[in-house]
């Protein structure tokens, strides 16, 4: 067994002395919970979507049209669900999806989820929108492995600056997140005026970087703190970049690297075509594109795409272990987990995110045993019903 479901276990035991889990098993349920622990502002950042939310509501559509099909005596005892991706070794086939602004869920925000992360031995992948700036949250993290994603300033000097600070600090992997150059339409922000970097949070990164301070005339204070955020404002993303800029990234990084945001088959052969070692099928959980394909539907015409080329992950509605097994069914290498950590963090600080990485990884052991599979490779589109 590979431990992970030993949760289980204990929660049973603990019911022995009439002690039961303070935050809800099904994950699923989190989101009611944080909408009663959190202001409106903060819950509507992190619960909204683009426009009509559509798009949200298709992502968890499409886990919900999948079927497992339990297989039976397959002698599933030893359980190992651990696997490697780009070098990384992980418990099992999940890690912490990146957040920005975490500090409006909790006040340790990403420093907390770097200590729940590296106690699971779960890789986080760190935003550059986290509350909290890269070498602060690394040290938190400490052994702990830990992923970069970069939100690609205009300014090459700034990215650059990022990518180099990043590998200083730790992080072994880079996710460049190509879907979110500019924020889309979103009606519960605009509807509340509220956007978190206007306020400050979520520019840690920027901010205290030397790159950023020489821009906006030295360290931010208060006298030149309207010239940083409308520094940021333009710096943010960059609309014009196309796949011939790919170069820089080889160039500035020399670890393993995936591009966050896929969803068309092409984009996902361009991305290899470039030499990127991974893509991540994402549509940022409906937060961008109202009216977006499914990500699980996108899932598996880019996986035909890429075949063994590079690595392929999934996120995007991923809500459950079950959800994750029908992920890797549909041929992702593993899943970023998002907001369920989030309302993690904004109910229990460290501890929630431990209990939701807890949950999360026994539901996905006992899933795969109960569907007859004890290794995450074993995994194929068969156990899905009509497949
Ligand atoms: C509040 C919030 C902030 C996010 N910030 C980032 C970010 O800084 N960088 C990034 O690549 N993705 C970001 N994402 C997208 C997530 O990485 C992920 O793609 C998405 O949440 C998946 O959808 P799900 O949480 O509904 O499963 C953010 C998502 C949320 C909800
Ligand atoms: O809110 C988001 O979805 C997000 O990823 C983000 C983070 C920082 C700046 C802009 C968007």
């Amino acid at each position: 067994m590979s431990g992970l479901a030993d949760f289980q276990n204990s929660i049973y035991l603990q019911g022995l002395g009439d002690v039961t889990p303070s935050l809800p098993t099904d994950l699923t349920k989190l989101e009611e919970r944080a909408e009663r622990a959190l202001s409106a502002q903060a819950f509507g950042y992190v619960a909204g979507s683009a426009g009509s939310e559509a798009t949200a509501r298709a992502n968890r559509a499409a886990f919900d049209r999948h079927r497992i099909v339990p297989r039976m005596l397959r002698d599933v005892a030893e359980r190992d669900l651990s696997v490697n991706v780009f070098g990384t070794a992980m418990p099992s086939p999940v890690l912490l999806g990146p957040i920005g602004v975490l500090s409006i869920m909790h006040p340790d925000g990403e420093l907390a989820v770097a200590r729940a992360a590296a106690a699971e031995g779960v890789p986080m992948v760190l935003s550059t929108a986290a509350s909290y700036d890269m070498e602060a949250v690394a040290e938190a993290n400490g052994d702990g492995p830990r992923w970069y994603q970069l939100y690609w300033p205009k300014d090459r000097e700034l990215a650059a600056s990022f990518l180099g600070r990043a590998k200083a600090a730790g992080y072994t992997a880079l996710v460049v997140t190509l879907d979110t150059f500019t924020m889309a339409w979103r009606p519960r922000d605009l509807d509340q005026g509220y956007l978190p970097f206007l306020r400050g949070i979520g520019v840690a990164n920027y901010f205290g970087d030397p790159v950023f301070q020489r821009a906006v005339g030295g360290p931010v204070t208060d006298a030149n703190r309207e010239t940083a955020l409308l520094h940021w404002i333009a710096n943010f993303g960059n609309p014009s970049l196309t796949w011939d800029d790919l170069v820089f990234l080889r160039e500035n990084w020399d670890g393993p690297i995936a591009l966050k945001g896929i969803q068309h088959p092409d984009d996902a052969r361009r991305a290899v075509d470039a030499g990127m070692d991974g893509v991540i099928v994402s549509n940022h959980g409906g937060r961008q594109v109202d009216g977006a394909i499914a990500s699980l539907d996108a899932l598996p015409g880019v996986v035909e795409a890429v075949g063994d080329r590079a690595t392929v992950l999934f996120d995007s509605g991923v809500r459950t272990g079950a959800d994750a097994v029908k992920a890797l069914a549909l041929g992702a290498r593993a899943v970023l987990l998002a907001r369920p950590y989030a309302y993690g963090l904004a109910l229990g600080g460290q501890a929630g995110v431990q209990h939701v990485l807890r949950c999360f990884q026994a539901e996905m052991e006992l899933t795969m045993a109960l569907a007859g599979i004890s290794r995450p490779e074993q995994i194929g589109r068969e156990i899905l019903a009509g497949h």
